[in-house]
């Protein structure tokens, strides 16, 4: 099979879908992979790293998307959309539920759209989610800090305070793999940690992993309302796997933040959990105030720290792109049930539950549609 790796182009976007690692990897299986030039640049790795591991470097896009497999990190823009081709793999993050447009484009030309975020064990972990929202988890802190700052509209509070002054305080809405890190993070620079669960098993987990050091608190708006209300920081880390955001945060209790306070939405590639939160910001112009408060709605956060991103993403996307290539779509899917509930499109369906609800369209299973085509 031959697998095309495009550059990236998404405001900001440095991380890239392979690592020269990753080449050696489908080569040795006997795949090709075709290269976009200076597709791994943002990232650190060169033409030269891997046409050393034997990938072909070419000077377009249109060149890498003519592959049987595309593997990208961000969902595909407008712009791409015309390379589409009935039958051909693509395998990235998706995010379809606020995406109808790139639904449509690849119902219409029939892509077999894997989704990394929806891939999930019989546990119920998304391993292929699991690394960037460590990463996003853990900025989401660092960039709160950031934004508290003075000079940056913020209200002027350290988050680990000092002695005789009182901490900041942190409220992390969704105790996942996003809330945990942002957590640790939270906590490790000396801030008061309040985390918010639907899940009150989670919340057990959490009391013991940080041994008493958060508070704990069952998601309902009444404790969302008082906890956001007193927060410095607030970070918006719910998921309902594949399916549009739970707005939980109200207009009406962001009015009640302090002026300066600030919102960092990790939330926003599935739609944002925050009312508030009415656009996707970017790197390059990553805050908006509203209710005097500081919104950060980036949807590729891990962007940022590319290298880092780059090296963790491709440590678990490749063992499934090798599965894929290897087996073709058809006997991978039927072979790995948790590659298949990655599949968002196929054959002009949509095979996700989450993903048809949330944009009114019917749904077909993957087995379904795979017994029909067999
Ligand atoms: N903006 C960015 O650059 C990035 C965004 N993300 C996104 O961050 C979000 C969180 O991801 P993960 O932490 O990996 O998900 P996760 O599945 O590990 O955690 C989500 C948590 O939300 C909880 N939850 C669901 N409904 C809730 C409610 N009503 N109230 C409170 N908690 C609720 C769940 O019980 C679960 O513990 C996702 O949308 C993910 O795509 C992840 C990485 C980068
Ligand atoms: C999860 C995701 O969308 C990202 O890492 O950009």
């Amino acid at each position: 099979m031959i697998v095309g790796i495009p550059k990236e182009i998404k405001n900001n976007e440095n991380r890239v879908a392979i690592t020269p690692a990753g080449v050696a990897a489908l080569v040795q299986n006997g795949h090709s992979v075709v290269v976009e030039n200076n597709a791994g640049k943002g990232s650190n790795f060169t033409n030269e790293d891997y046409a050393a591991q034997g990938a072909k470097i070419v000077d377009s896009a249109a060149e890498a998307w003519a592959a049987d497999m595309v593997m990208k990190v961000k969902e595909p823009l407008p712009s791409e959309y015309g390379y589409f081709r009935e039958g051909q793999i693509l395998f990235t993050y998706l995010h379809l539920a606020p995406e109808p447009e790139l639904t449509r484009a690849l119902m219409e030309k029939k892509v077999v759209a894997i989704a990394y975020e929806t891939i999930q064990l019989d546990n119920g972990a998304l391993p292929l989610l699991m690394p960037m929202s460590e990463v996003a988890g853990r900025m989401s802190v660092q960039i709160g800090a950031q934004f508290l700052e003075k000079q940056y509209g913020g209200k002027g509070v350290l988050l680990g305070g000092v002695p005789g002054v009182p901490k900041g305080e942190v409220v992390v809405i969704g105790g996942g793999i996003v809330g945990t890190n942002a957590a640790k993070m939270a906590l490790g620079l000396g801030a008061n940690v309040t985390i918010l669960d639907v899940n009150a098993d989670r919340l057990r987990q959490l009391d013991d992993l940080f041994q008493g050091r958060v508070q704990t608190l069952i998601s309902n708006s009444f404790n969302i309302a008082n906890a956001v209300k007193k927060a410095d920081l607030l970070v918006g880390a719910v998921l309902i796997p594949g399916a549009r955001a739970p707005r939980l945060v109200t207009e009406d209790m962001v009015k009640e933040m302090a002026p300066g306070s600030v919102i960092v939405d990790v939330a926003i590639d599935q739609g944002g959990s925050i009312e508030t939160v009415d656009r996707i910001t970017t790197h390059d112009n990553p805050t908006y105030e509203k209710h005097g408060v500081i919104h950060y709605a980036v949807a590729n956060m891990p962007g940022a720290v590319a290298r880092t991103s780059t090296l963790a993403l491709t440590n678990v996307t490749v063992p499934y792109a090798v599965q894929l290539a290897n087996k073709g779509y058809a006997q991978a899917i039927r072979d790995n049930k948790a590659l298949a509930k990655g599949v968002n499109v196929i054959d002009g369906k949509v095979s996700y539950k989450a993903v048809a609800d949330a944009h009114n369209l019917p749904y077909a299973s993957v087995e379904d549609v795979l017994l029909v085509k067999n």
